[in-house]
């Protein structure tokens, strides 16, 4: 008769490092006096002044995206290095308790780019987070109850500005907004409800609402099934540095394109 730990024993053995999905006070701290592995945590804030720490800078609903941005952050970081073992323990059902363990093995060519969306994009990680959140509570809440869609197109606003036109009068034209401001968040929703996208500066300045894109296009290849305001995102993300966030009116999800390729997908309604 075997034991269960005997059975899933090999899941542990010989890893190199644990990583702590935002793990509570307690929980982290059976974890520091462990001898010979190194314990990184990977939360929104670093509560528990961990010496190896991820910011994670969304609450991914999705495990997987959270091991690979936490993972990519680590690497990044040098906290871990190709080849090692991980025991990654996260909450995948629970809000208190971590519930799941899952055993990955780091390594460096598989870039997903989820890491570098938030820290590599030429706009500030904050600014970055900051366009995810309006377009997950637009999301969530749509406008005026209906599902809108939404396109914003954050960094290297200058080439951005020069690949793109007005379709209509620019209400940002002369003001100095930044997106993260609760009044932007109530005009940005108040916009969305017309065509075109948004543009918005490396610093998060509101540049202009209403763009319509027109980035060369050829070989971006985005999912099949997504239309213009995808293929424009994707094609834009490409040709610029520039990151798109989109918001989908058809299906409501968020995606985020970064070098012409899809990078992240989100689903609003588990925020
Ligand atoms: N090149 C573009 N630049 C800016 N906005 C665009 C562009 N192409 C389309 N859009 C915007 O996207 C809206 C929806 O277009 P379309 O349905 O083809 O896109 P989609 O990718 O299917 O997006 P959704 O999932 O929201 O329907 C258009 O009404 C327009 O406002
Ligand atoms: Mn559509």
């Amino acid at each position: 008769m075997s034991d269960v730990s005997e059975l899933f024993g090999d899941l542990f053995t010989d890893a190199d490092g644990i990583v702590l999905f935002s793990p509570s006070s307690s929980y982290y701290q059976t974890f520091t006096d462990l001898e010979d592995l190194d314990v990184i945590v990977a939360a929104p804030d670093n509560e528990h002044g961990a010496d190896r720490f991820v910011e994670l800078p969304l609450a991914f609903e999705d495990v997987a995206d959270q091991l690979t941005f936490a993972i990519e952050g680590a690497l990044d970081d040098d906290l871990v290095e190709e080849g090692d073992e991980l025991i990654c323990g996260a909450k995948l059902f629970s809000d208190d308790d971590i519930d799941t363990v899952a055993r990955v093995r780091v390594s460096a060519g598989e870039n997903s780019g989820i890491y570098d969306l938030f820290t590599q994009s030429r706009a500030e990680p904050s600014v970055i987070r900051a366009v995810f959140e309006v377009a997950i509570e637009l999301g969530q809440k749509g406008q005026k109850g209906k599902p809108v869609g939404a396109l914003f197109v954050v960094g290297d606003a200058g080439k951005v500005m020069n690949k793109s036109r007005p379709l209509s009068y620019n209400p940002f034209e002369k003001s100095h907004v930044h997106v993260g401001d609760p009044i932007v968040t109530v005009m940005l929703k108040e916009f969305s409800r017309l065509d075109g996208a948004f543009v918005i500066s490396d610093a998060g300045k509101i540049v202009s609402a209403y763009r319509y894109l027109e980035p060369a296009a050829e070989g971006v290849d985005i999912p099949k099934g997504l239309g213009a305001r995808h293929m424009a995102a994707g094609a834009i993300t490409r040709d610029t540095n520039a990151t798109a966030i989109v918001l989908s009116e058809s299906d409501g999800l968020v995606r985020a394109f970064k070098g012409g390729e899809l990078i992240l997908e989100i689903d609003p309604e588990n925020y």
